[in-house]
């Protein structure tokens, strides 16, 4: 293993940095803002970033294997012509409910999308309980409902082996794996991998290695943390210069690179002169290994 370093690449702020996806063909880091709220592309090459609004909360975005993205925003799932920037929407959900919103989400290997629901946040952390469910978008545009009372859905990802599913409802301050079958995308035998120590904050968004480990970004404890779900161990802690860590993917050259995001939202005027960094986006290097190349929707 080489020295980890970290390194601010993305310096716009973000109130909530949130849903990295590396797009290979571009070398560009594809992320939302959930409360700008927009979808950017930072573009490693020549530092640029590319933005588009959205109506209301977007709490994840996804490439699009026919072009374009998919996101998760609001109560719906909508289609994104980023050349004309233009929305239509796909399907809708949680549609006897007015105070949700879409939270993460990521596609399957097989091309699902599958994303999670929360109510709207009074503060950080602090909402109506039990109202968010996960769902997932099938190609054929169909929503599945696999299940419901849901404090804050947050992170997901996919074993390499493709037979878990690993996820995160952050109120639990655990995190969770399901058997997987990847022919009909259905989930079964919910069980608990690791519990959160308390200095590593609220779980919140995750990605695997090629290794079949956990990158966990730990909300309000300035961290990234590995872990060996099928030891429900904890193999290496990362800290950030900033509280707020929301999210993690890899990226870069041979997917070597962990991208991390983070938010500023609900920071006062002296936590922030204090983290002049909060809502930015990081580079992390170093780690040692390799991550997996995200999916495309394939619907
Ligand atoms: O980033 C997200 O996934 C949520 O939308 C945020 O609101 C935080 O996770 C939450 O506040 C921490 O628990
Ligand atoms: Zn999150």
């Amino acid at each position: 293993m080489g020295t980890v370093k970290v390194e601010c690449v993305v310096k716009e702020q973000n109130e909530i940095g949130e849903g990295p996806v590396w797009e290979e063909k571009d070398a560009t880091l594809l992320y939302v803002d959930i409360y700008g709220p927009k979808i950017s592309r930072w573009n490693s090459l020549t530092n640029q970033i590319e933005s588009m609004h959205t109506e209301t909360y977007v709490g994840c975005v996804v490439p699009r294997r026919s072009g374009g993205y998919v996101i998760g925003e609001g109560r719906r799932f909508a289609a994104v012509d980023w050349e004309k920037r233009a929305i239509t929407t796909i399907a809708t959900v949680d549609t006897e409910k007015s105070n949700t919103r879409f939270n993460d989400g990521k596609v399957d290997p097989a091309g699902r999308f599958f994303a999670g629901t929360m109510a709207v946040e009074v503060r950080p952390a602090e909402l109506e309980r039990k109202q968010g469910s996960l769902y997932s978008l099938r190609p054929d545009h169909s929503v599945v409902t696999h299940f419901d009372q849901v404090d804050l859905s947050n992170g997901l990802d996919w074993s390499p082996d493709h037979r878990f599913f690993y996820y995160v409802d952050s109120l639990t301050y655990m995190v969770e794996a399901f058997d997987y079958d990847i022919h009909t995308g259905g989930l079964a035998n919910r069980r608990m991998v690791y519990r959160l120590e308390n200095d590593e904050g609220i779980p919140d968004g995750m990605c695997i290695d090629a290794e079949g480990k956990i990158w966990l970004a730990c909300y309000s404890a300035g961290r990234v943390v590995r872990i060996d779900p099928q030891t429900g161990t904890r193999l290496q802690t990362v800290k950030l210069p900033v509280a707020k860590i929301t999210s993690c993917c890899f990226g870069g050259k041979d997917y070597t690179d962990l991208f991390v995001t983070s938010a500023y939202k609900g920071m006062d005027e002296e936590s922030l002169a204090k983290q002049p960094q909060a809502g930015c986006i990081f580079k992390v290097t170093g780690l040692g290994v390799k991550g997996i190349p995200p999916y495309s929707f394939s619907g």
